[in-house]
């Protein structure tokens, strides 16, 4: 290490109180940086170490994060039938390779016998705490879908996400564009006429 600053990020890390490691991080990006050729003290990446350290406290702050405390406002709204918020945007991080995939999560459950709701952006928070995490597309969908069975005991829940991944992008087979769709389908949701129902909620645009 040459004349990098470890205490600008150890302040940086107090001052965010972020439970991600910053100056690990930025250590280890001065070192990725030497290692494809750059030069790391020139004048244009002097600071990149520790702005991608303070990224990637934002983009991993899932792993910190919890469900349960997520879904644990509730509604007492009687409503027995399908709620679906559909089309909600995010973004995560690929585990094999750290860069983006992106799309669109669809999040739909019948509600318990007492008819207790969650709050509707409270689904889009808990696609965020799963998407914010070295992820797959699998286990992202299964995650999401297994908290809400835990959290809302719901009498069935559904999730449909649809994404491109930047790893078949922008390189390897490099195919810009490519979808891929995963779903993950529980309790009364499974039933054929309810699953056509939510299914056609989902893909009627
Ligand atoms: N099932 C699944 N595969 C993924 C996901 N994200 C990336 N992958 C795949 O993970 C695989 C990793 O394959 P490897 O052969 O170990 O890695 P690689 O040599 O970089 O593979 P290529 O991407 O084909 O160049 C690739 O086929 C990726 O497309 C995901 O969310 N789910
Ligand atoms: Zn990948």
């Amino acid at each position: 290490m040459t004349d990098f600053d470890d205490q600008v990020v150890d302040a940086a890390l107090i001052a965010t109180g972020s439970p991600v490691d910053q100056p690990r991080i930025a250590r280890a990006v001065r070192e990725i940086l030497a290692a494809i050729g750059e030069d790391p003290d020139r004048d244009g990446l002097l600071e990149t170490p520790t702005r991608v350290a303070r990224a990637y406290a934002e983009m991993f702050a899932g792993l910190h994060q919890d469900a349960a405390e997520v879904l644990s406002t509730s509604f007492d709204l009687e409503h027995q039938e399908l709620v679906l918020v559909k089309d909600i945007p995010f973004y995560s991080t690929c585990e094999h390779h750290l860069v983006p995939f992106h799309g669109t999560a669809h999040i739909g459950y019948i509600p318990s016998e007492d008819g207790r709701v969650t709050g509707l952006s409270k689904l889009a928070r808990l696609v965020e705490v799963y998407a914010r995490r070295p992820q797959v597309q699998e286990r992202l969908t299964t995650q999401i879908v297994d908290a809400m069975m835990e959290h809302l005991k719901p009498k069935g829940a559904i999730v449909v996400i649809e994404c491109e991944h930047m790893c078949m992008s922008m390189r390897g087979v490099r195919k810009p564009g490519a979808k891929t769709v995963t779903s993950a389908v529980r309790g009364q949701i499974r039933e054929t006429a309810t699953r056509a129902e939510a299914m056609s909620l989902i893909l009627g645009k």
